[in-house]
C-alpha cells in the first residue's frame, strides 16, 4: 500500500467507539495542511473541555444538482446517508437533467461557491471532501483555495466531465487546472474511462491492460491514489475498475449487472469512498466497500423502471425491489389475516410425502389467510429456496408468509415478517433488522410477556398453548382461561395457538375476546392426509356464527 498513514492506523468498528468513549483522549491528528491527507484519523472524537462527545462522520460534496436525483448532489446525499455518514453540500451549477440526459447547464457564480465553501468549511467539522461535476476553472480555483484555508482529512476527486449519458459536464478547458491544482491535491482520484482519456490527452483506453497503464500516468500527474472506472468497458466484460495506491495494481473485478440504471454510479462510487474514508478506513478497505456497495445497489435496483429515457437511476436504499414486491401488501398490517394462520411443520409433512410448497399451496386453497413456515429441522439453504417458493405462491393470492424464528431467512427471501418464541431473538431486535414494515409477532403466555411484546414493536401475540399439544415438547398449556388473561392484558391483536383444530376452534372464538382474531393451526391441517379439506373444515368451523346471534 502507499505511503498515506491511512494505511497503518486501521478502523475501528463503531461499537468500539461507543464502549472507549471515556477512555479516549486526544484520538484526533491535526488536519492536513495543503496536500489532501496524509492524516486520516482512525477515530472521529474530538475532545471539548470535560466532556467526551464524538463527532459524526461528516462528507462534503462539491457538485452539482441533477434535477432527476440520479447523480450529482443528490446521489451524493443518498449515498452518504445509507452509509450512516453525514452530508454536506456545496452546489457548484445547477442542471435540468432526466434519464434521458443533460438538458441544461446553470452555472453557479465562483463567488457564491466561495461563499457556501466557507459557511460549511468554517462552522463544521468536515473530515472529507468529495467532489463531483465543478464547471468552471474559476470554481476549481476558490475550491483549491478553500481546501488550503480550511484544511480536511480527505480529498476524494470525482473528475467529472463526461456523464454517464454522455453529456459533456465540464469541457476540456478544465483539464489544465485538474492536472494543476485539484489532482496533486487529491487523496484519491476517480475518473471513468472517458475522463481519464482526457487527463491523458486523448490516450485510448479499450482493455483493462490500457487501464493498467493509464493508472500510473494519472498517478504522475499527483493524487496520492487512483480508481479507473470501467463501467464504460464493452458489456461483455465485467465491470472491472483498476486501483493504484503508487506501489501496487488491484483490479477489483465484479459479473456487470445486466441494467440501464446506471446513472450516478461514478458518483455513488466515489461519495461511498468518501463516506468510509471519513469512517476513518484506509484507502483499499473503503474502495472495495464502496464497489460492493454499487454493486449491490445496482442488482437490487436493475429492474426498477423511473423515467422513460435509456438511463436510469438506482435505489441507493435497497428498497424499492422490496415494496414493488410487496406492493399486494396493505402499508399497515391487518389483524384480520390472522384468522386462519397456517403452520408448517416439515417433519409433518415428510411423513404424508409432500413438499412444504404443495402443503402450503393446499392450505391457502382451502382458505389459510396467513401462512407461517415453521421448519426446525432442514437445512438453511433448503430452507431458504423453499420459502422462496411459497413466497411466490402465497402473493399470487395476497396471502402473507411469515418465518417462524429465523429473521436471517426472512431477510434474505423478503418474507413479510417472521414470528418468534420467547427464546429466540427478541422482538425488538427483529424489529431492528426488519425495519417498520414488516410483520412481527410474539409466542405469549403471560401478561407480563404480552406488555413486553407490546413495547417491543410486535404487531401481534400468538397466544397458547391453548389445548395440549404434541407440536411443542415441553409446552406449558395455559387453557382459554390463560388465554383470556393475556388478551385482556394487551392491546395487541391475539391468534391463539396450540392444539386447535376442527373440534374446539369454535370454543375458542366464541370466548368473544375482541382482540382475539383467529386460530394457528399446525397438527389440524397438516398432520392430515387432505391438507385442503382439513383447512376447508375449520374456515368453515370459523364462520359459523355464534349460538345466539344472527
Ligand atoms: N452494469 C454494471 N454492473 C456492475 N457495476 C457497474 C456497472 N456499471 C458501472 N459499474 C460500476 O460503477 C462504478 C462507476 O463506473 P462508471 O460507470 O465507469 O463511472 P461513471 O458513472 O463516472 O461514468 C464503477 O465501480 C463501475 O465498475
Ligand atoms: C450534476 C451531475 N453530476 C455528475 C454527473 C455524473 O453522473 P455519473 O455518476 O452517472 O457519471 C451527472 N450526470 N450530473
Ligand atoms: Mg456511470
Amino acid at each position: 500500500m502507499g505511503t498515506s498513514c491511512c494505511h497503518s492506523s486501521p478502523a475501528l468498528p463503531h461499537s468500539f467507539f461507543a464502549l472507549n468513549l471515556k477512555n479516549c483522549l486526544s484520538l484526533s491528528s491535526p488536519k492536513a495542511s495543503t496536500r489532501g491527507v496524509h492524516q486520516i484519523r482512525a477515530l472521529n472524537v474530538k475532545v471539548m473541555q470535560e466532556d467526551m462527545v464524538m463527532n459524526i462522520p461528516h462528507v462534503l460534496s462539491v457538485a452539482g444538482s441533477d434535477s432527476g436525483a440520479g447523480a450529482g448532489i443528490q446521489a451524493d446525499l443518498k449515498a452518504c446517508a445509507s452509509r450512516g455518514v453525514y452530508c454536506s453540500t456545496v452546489i457548484t451549477a445547477v442542471t435540468a437533467q432526466n434519464t434521458a440526459g443533460v438538458q441544461g447547464v446553470h452555472t453557479v457564480p465562483e463567488e457564491f461557491v466561495a461563499k457556501q465553501l466557507k459557511s460549511v468549511l468554517s462552522d463544521m467539522d468536515v473530515d472529507v471532501v468529495k467532489t463531483g461535476m465543478l464547471p468552471s476553472i474559476n470554481i476549481v480555483k476558490v475550491l483549491c483555495q478553500s481546501l488550503k484555508q480550511f484544511p480536511v482529512r480527505a480529498l476524494v476527486v470525482d473528475p467529472v466531465m463526461v456523464s454517464t449519458s454522455g453529456d459533456v459536464l465540464a469541457g476540456p478547458s478544465i483539464l489544465d487546472i485538474f492536472r494543476e491544482q485539484l489532482l496533486p491535491m487529491a487523496d484519491i482520484v476517480t475518473p471513468n474511462l472517458k475522463e481519464a482519456s482526457a487527463l491523458l490527452g486523448g490516450l485510448q483506453l479499450k482493455t483493462v491492460d490500457d487501464m493498467c497503464s493509464a493508472v500510473k500516468s494519472i498517478h504522475d500527474i499527483g493524487p496520492r491514489n487512483v480508481l479507473l472506472k470501467g463501467g464504460d468497458l464493452p458489456a461483455s466484460l465485467d465491470a472491472v475498475d483498476v486501483f493504484f495506491d503508487g506501489e501496487n495494481i488491484f483490479e477489483l473485478c465484479f459479473p456487470r449487472i445486466k441494467t440501464q440504471n446506471t446513472h450516478g454510479t461514478g458518483c455513488t462510487l466515489a461519495s461511498c469512498i468518501a463516506a468510509e474514508l471519513a469512517k476513518g478506513s484506509p484507502m483499499l478497505s473503503a474502495v472495495k466497500v464502496a464497489k460492493r456497495y454499487v454493486q449491490t445497489a445496482l442488482d437490487y435496483s436493475k429492474d426498477i423502471v423511473i423515467g422513460n429515457g435509456i438511463q436510469g437511476p438506482f435505489d441507493h436504499l435497497f428498497k424499492l425491489k422490496s415494496i414493488a414486491l410487496n406492493s399486494f401488501r396493505q402499508w399497515a398490517f391487518d389483524p384480520s389475516v390472522l384468522f386462519l394462520y397456517a403452520v408448517t411443520d416439515s417433519g409433518m409433512n415428510k411423513r404424508w410425502g409432500r413438499s412444504i410448497t404443495d402443503a402450503v399451496e393446499a392450505a391457502i386453497q382451502g382458505g389459510a389467510t396467513i401462512v407461517q413456515l415453521r421448519e426446525k429441522d432442514i437445512e438453511t439453504g433448503e430452507f431458504l429456496e423453499a420459502a422462496k417458493a411459497c413466497l411466490k405462491i402465497c402473493h399470487l393470492h395476497g396471502v402473507p408468509v411469515l418465518i417462524n424464528d429465523r429473521v436471517d431467512v426472512a431477510l434474505a427471501c423478503d418474507a413479510d415478517g417472521v414470528h418468534v418464541g420467547q427464546s429466540d431473538m427478541p422482538a425488538r431486535m427483529a424489529r431492528t433488522l426488519l425495519g417498520p414494515e414488516k410483520i412481527i409477532g410474539v409466542s405469549c403466555k403471560t401478561p407480563e410477556q404480552a406488555r413486553q411484546a407490546w413495547i417491543d414493536g410486535a404487531d401481534y401475540i400468538g397466544c397458547g398453548g391453548v389445548y395440549p399439544t404434541n407440536t411443542k415438547a415441553n409446552n406449558r398449556t395455559i387453557g382459554l382461561e390463560g388465554l383470556k388473561t393475556v388478551c385482556l392484558a394487551s392491546k395487541l391483536p391475539v391468534v391463539a395457538i396450540g392444539g386447535i383444530g376442527v373440534s374446539n376452534a369454535r370454543s375458542v372464538m366464541e370466548l368473544d375476546l375482541p382482540n382475539v382474531k383467529g386460530v394457528a393451526v399446525v397438527s389440524a391441517l397438516f398432520n392430515r392426509e387432505c391438507v385442503l379439506a382439513e383447512t376447508r373444515k375449520l374456515r368453515t368451523v370459523l364462520r359459523e356464527k355464534p349460538a345466539g346471534r344472527k
